[in-house]
């Protein structure tokens, strides 16, 4: 199976047109034109309308398109989703998730033949119920889980820090629901516009701890997580070496292998395979 590219996911406010312009030349896997909390509620119903008609521009590639909108309990909720009927989204991006009820009625509201949901995992309920929502994901099509640190920050009252220690049981958790329910998952925004230095780090840690691409607020931000997402040109070498050592003969009657000091296993040169398939990818 080759997996979808999703290392950089932007996030722009649906009312700004020059940001949704920019977005279709940028170097990002995912666009989200945001209706939520990007756009002042006096802007609400203008920003849907913009999302509507950007949509039917069209212009965005190769790029998946995901549009958040507001939650159901909220004024707009519903007329968002009504909006996005038929548009042909790559998936709707719902905010604070917080249990399984929650997806069967976005599910309901968008009908079964509506397009896939992505959730954003930002309540402590949420964390709580990941279980829940993982194995309610097949019976609703959700597809992706995305850590909606900001809100979840708020929410525990913890203070991040540039290492988000506080953060990290709950990441951890998104990213154990995603991967036994087979889901995309994607790390929380970095709000620092001009640390470069930090949103390297913070990139590298999300992919360290498991996620397949961070969520992004500005287009400088591309670049430092499209690298930490990778991969790399070393891992990519890494990865050559084992197929090339596994397509040997002399391996293969051999489950596990001494390979440049390393054992190297089977479930390596899967993950090998994967990632030399996931590289070949066309950018945007
Ligand atoms: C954060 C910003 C408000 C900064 O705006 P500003 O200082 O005006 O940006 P620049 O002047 O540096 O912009 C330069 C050009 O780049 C374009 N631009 C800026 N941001 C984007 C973007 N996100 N996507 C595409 N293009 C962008 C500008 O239009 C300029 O172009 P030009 O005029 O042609 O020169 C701003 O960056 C911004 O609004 N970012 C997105 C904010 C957002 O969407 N927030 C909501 C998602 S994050 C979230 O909700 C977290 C989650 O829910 C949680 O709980 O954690
Ligand atoms: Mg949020």
């Amino acid at each position: 199976m080759i997996l979808r590219r999703r290392r950089s996911a932007l996030y722009m406010p649906a009312s700004n047109p020059r940001a949704i312009a920019k977005a279709r030349s940028l170097a990002c896997d995912v666009v989200i034109l945001d209706l939520e909390d990007a756009v002042a509620p006096d802007e609400k119903a203008a920003a849907r309308d913009r999302v509507v008609a950007e949509i039917g521009t069209g212009g965005f590639g190769s790029r998946e398109l995901v549009v958040r909108i507001n939650a159901l309990d909220t004024p707009w909720g519903a007329d968002d989703i009504a909006a996005l009927r038929g548009l042909g989204v790559d998936a709707v991006l719902v905010p604070k998730i917080s249990g399984a009820v929650d997806l069967a009625a976005v599910r309901a509201a968008l009908g079964t033949d509506g397009p896939p949901i992505w959730a954003m995992i930002e309540t402590c309920g949420g964390v709580l119920e990941l279980p829940g929502i993982a194995r309610a994901a097949a019976g609703s099509r959700l597809t992706a889980l995305i850590a909606g640190t900001n809100d979840l920050a708020k929410e525990l009252r913890c203070r991040p820090g540039v290492d988000r220690t506080p953060l990290i049981p709950a990441l951890m958790a998104i990213v154990t629901a995603a991967r036994a329910a087979g889901l995309v998952a994607l790390d929380g925004v970095c709000n620092a516009l001009d640390d470069a230095k930090r949103l390297a780090a913070e990139a590298e840690q999300g992919a360290g701890l498991g996620y397949d691409g961070k969520t992004l607020i500005h287009p400088a931000q591309l670049a430092a997580a499209n690298t930490a997402f990778g991969p790399t040109p070393d891992q990519l070498a890494w990865a050559r070496t084992i197929v090339d050592a596994f397509a040997d003969g002399a391996t293969a009657d051999k489950g596990a292998i001494r390979l440049n000091g390393e054992m190297v296993e089977r479930l390596h040169l899967a993950e090998a395979e994967a990632m030399l398939a996931q590289a070949d990818q066309p950018e945007g």
